[in-house]
């Protein structure tokens, strides 16, 4: 079943994105095993359209597996609809909210040209606490669940851990699950605006030791604040080395 748009009843017109907060310097660039050309080749690929395909409340309404898919994944409230939004540059294309339990549907969003995306993005409910009955909360983490294990065109999930909380037992019941259905995620840290400079990088370090021993855990973990635009950039970056190239049509310049 399909259910409802992510902004229901009116989707506003998207935004064009938002200019770039904090350009990532050539140095920090290299300690993250990026170049400047991945740099523009994420923003190139986040400044594509990107349109909202349908909300999903069960596995039958899943649309058919074709191009590449990143699924945004974290407990409930960590801010998996504001790191959409930050990427795409539109505030209001997935909706956000304080309340935990905001998005209660899988909502898959085309990037790229209307037709020929190269990369679908799936935003999906949290897992933990919600203000919904017991059932609900566990339907939706089934249903998660269900589609993070069975579906081959996953290219990756991208697990959203709040930089404030660190691992938590259900991330790593979700981490396990990947792992054993060798599902490929990178792990990254959200909301790190609320830690004082000083905390970020001892909490990076925690969450590093936290994942070596998940074997589908990709090794870099990159901090974020969707608020401030910190690590954007280079979570873009990683993302466009997953899409199709063709269908970006992006070509790096001659050096
Ligand atoms: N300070 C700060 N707040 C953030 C950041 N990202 C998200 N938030 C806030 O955190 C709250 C939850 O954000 P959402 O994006 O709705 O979180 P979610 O993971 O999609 O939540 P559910 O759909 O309920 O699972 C909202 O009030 C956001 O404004 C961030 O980087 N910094
Ligand atoms: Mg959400």
């Amino acid at each position: 079943m399909t259910g409802k748009g992510p902004n229901t009843p009116e989707s506003p017109e998207p935004e064009r994105p938002a200019p770039e907060k904090s350009a990532p310097d050539k140095a920090s660039l290299e300690g993250k095993g990026l170049i400047a050309g991945d740099i523009e080749a994420g923003r190139w690929l986040f400044a594509q359209p990107c349109e909202f395909l349908r909300g999903v409340v069960d596995l039958d309404g899943l649309p058919p597996m074709g191009g590449p898919e990143i699924a945004f994944a974290g407990r409930s409230n960590v801010g998996k609809s504001s790191l959409v939004n930050a990427l795409t540059g539109r505030s209001t294309l997935a909706r956000t909210s304080n309340t935990p339990g905001r998005t209660q549907q899988l909502n898959f969003f085309a990037l790229g040209q209307p037709g020929n995306p190269a990369l679908i993005l799936v935003d999906l409910p949290g897992y933990g606490y919600a203000r919904e009955t017991k059932a609900t909360v566990a339907a939706w983490t089934r249903l998660v669940m269900d589609y993070l294990r069975g579906r081959t065109s996953l290219r990756r999930v991208i697990v959203l851990i709040d930089a404030r909380h660190g691992l938590k037992e259900n991330d790593h019941e979700t981490m396990k699950l990947l792992d054993t259905a060798a599902v490929s995620y990178q792990v990254v840290l959200t909301k790190i605006d609320k830690l004082k400079p000083s905390e970020v990088a001892p909490r990076l370090e925690e969450v590093r030791e936290g994942i070596r021993r998940h074997v589908a855990a990709h090794p870099t973990v990159i901090a974020t604040s969707s608020v401030k635009g910190e690590g954007i950039a280079e979570l873009r970056a990683e993302i466009a080395g997953l899409a199709d190239p063709q269908a970006i049509g992006y070509k790096a310049r001659e050096q």
